[in-house]
Parts: structure tokens; sequence; C-alpha cells
């Protein structure tokens, strides 16, 4: 696996790879690698004859009070994670290579990213979307992979791409990759790292209300008390705060007051100063 940091050097890598009609594909990360990256490189290889990894963590899509500083960053132990699961380049841009001096481009998508994680992260989905299409034209993939544990993310992405007439990779060639989890319903985040063994523990309860919400909102006539009952059970398993806790149609992202075809329930709730997301989709 090669791992290139300049751009100049990065079209021509990529040109290598694509001759004689091989297609490429795209897995954006942050690093600080898990099985959820894993799987979603095993899924870009099953479909494309490359897998081209990133590694950035983007400064714009960290607001001025998060954990941009603290973010794990172990370079040296992801490249040899991809090398293991067959991707044949890395790109690892440093900060200025990305957003040299005088940058000055943001691409902001809007109402879907206003809401969830939008609402309590102003700005980051701006900073996604900007850093993503950076990517797309960087590499030019035939097809791109997102994990579904960023729910959101995954829809803006898509809007994006969509809005922007994207042809490389276009709508239909994003990908959402199934959420992976801990043996205890844990969805995988570089973020868990964050945790004590108290909270780590403690951290298992979210799945654990997920799932007795899902079930309590299956056929209910009312969305509210099962989502009440979902923040009080956080509340009282260790959790500090719930950022939020919402009935949502999985595509338009709307507010929804019951269950209906794709509606899908969003979670955010704080441990410390750690914030876990986690999304279900709940049946009718
Ligand atoms: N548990 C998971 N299952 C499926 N995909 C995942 C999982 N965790 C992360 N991904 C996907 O991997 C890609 C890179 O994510 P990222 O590097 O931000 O990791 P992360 O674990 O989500 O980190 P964090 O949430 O702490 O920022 C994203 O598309 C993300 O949705
Ligand atoms: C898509 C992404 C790599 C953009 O920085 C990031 O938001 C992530 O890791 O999910
Ligand atoms: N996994 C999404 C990236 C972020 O939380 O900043």
């Amino acid at each position: 696996m090669q791992t290139i940091t300049r751009l100049a050097m990065l079209r021509n890598a990529v040109a290598d790879l694509r001759d004689g009609g091989k297609t490429v594909a795209l897995v954006p990360t942050m690093g600080a690698l898990h099985e959820g990256h894993l799987t979603l490189v095993r899924e870009a290889r099953e479909k494309a004859d490359h897998v081209v990894a990133s590694i950035f963590v983007n400064p714009r899509q960290f607001g001025p009070k998060e954990d941009f500083g603290a973010y794990p960053r172990q370079l040296a132990r992801d490249q040899a994670l991809l090398e293991e699961e067959g991707v044949a380049l890395l790109w690892a841009p440093e900060r200025d290579e990305v957003y040299p001096e005088g940058y000055a481009t943001n691409v902001s998508v809007t109402g879907i990213s206003d809401r969830l994680c939008g609402a309590d992260r102003p700005g980051h989905f701006d900073g996604v979307a900007t850093v993503v299409l950076k990517l797309f034209n960087e590499v030019m993939p035939d097809m791109a992979f997102f994990g579904e544990k960023d729910w959101q993310q995954l829809a803006v992405i898509r809007r994006m791409a969509r809005d922007l007439d994207l042809t490389r990779p276009h709508v239909d060639a994003i990908h959402g990759v199934a959420i992976v989890r801990e043996a205890d319903g844990l969805a995988m985040s570089s973020r868990n790292a964050y945790l004590s063994p108290e909270q780590r523990e403690a951290a298992a309860n979210l799945p654990r209300a997920i799932g007795s919400a899902v079930a309590a909102l299956t056929g209910a006539d009312r969305a509210a008390p099962a989502l009440e009952s979902l923040r009080g059970e956080l509340l009282a398993g260790g959790f500090d705060s719930v950022d939020y806790a919402e009935l949502r149609h999985g595509h338009t992202l709307s507010l929804l007051d019951r269950a209906e075809t794709n509606a899908r329930l969003f979670v955010a709730a704080r441990i410390g100063g750690t914030r876990l997301i986690d999304n279900w989709p709940v049946e009718r």
C-alpha cells in the first residue's frame, strides 16, 4: 500500500490504479480505525477493483470547543490495518495541503444539515460536505463508502451529490454500510476510546434503551411517551445529558410524531465529555 500526502502525486497514483479500466472505491475516514472502518473497506473491495482510503482529521467539521486536538491519531497502526485489508492507496494529506493559505470556499447543504447533530454542532456538516467534495474531486472515485452510524452525514453527502450533479461518484454509487457494533450493542466509534471502564459499561445502556424504545414506538399512536422514557432511561443509566432522541423520516430527516414507512429513531447522548450517537429503523 502506498501512502500519499501530496495532491500532485495523488492524481498520478490514482491514474495508475485505473489503468486497463479498473474501478476505484473511496473510503473516507478520520483514522483511529476500528472494525467499523474495516467493514467499509471490505465492502468496497467487494465492489471495486481497487480501494483508496483517506485519513484526515478535518478541522472544519469540529466546533471551537470540540475535540479536534484530542481526536486520536495513530497513523502507523492505521497503515498496517489498511495494508492487511488490501487497500491499494492511502491518501493522508497534511492540513495545509487540504486548506492552503487563502482557502475560502464552503459547501453548505441547507435543510437536512440544520437538525439533529447539525443543531448541536453548528457548521459541522458544512465542514463535512466541504471536505468530502474535495476528496471526491481529488480521488474521482467510481464509488464511495460511508457508515450508517453517521446516518445524517450520509444523507447530507447524498443530497450534495444529487444537487451538484456529481458524476464521480454519482449519487447511486454512494454506498451506506450497516452499523458495526460491539458485543454489547454499542456502535463502534473512534470516540469510544475516550470512555473510562465505568463509562464504557454505562454506554451499553444506549443500544439497550434504543431497543426498548423501538419496541414501544412500533405501532404506537404517539412517539412522545416512548421518547420521554428513552431520555429517562439514559439519564438513569449513567448518561449526563441527551442532546436529542427523535423519530424522523430516514430520507428527508423530517420529524415524525408516530412511526411510518422509513421511520428512524436518532439519539445523541453524552457521558462525561464524550458524545455518542446511534440510530435504528422503526417499523410502523
Ligand atoms: N460502527 C460503525 N459502523 C459502520 N460505519 C462506521 C462505524 N463507525 C464509523 N463508521 C464510518 O466510518 C467512516 C469514518 O468515520 P470516522 O473516522 O469519523 O470514525 P468514527 O468511529 O465514526 O469516529 P467518531 O464518531 O468518533 O468521529 C464514516 O463513514 C463512519 O460512518
Ligand atoms: C466523512 C469524514 C471522513 C469527513 O471528514 C468524516 O466525517 C467521518 O469520518 O465520518
Ligand atoms: N464520524 C463523524 C465525524 C465527526 O463526528 O466529526
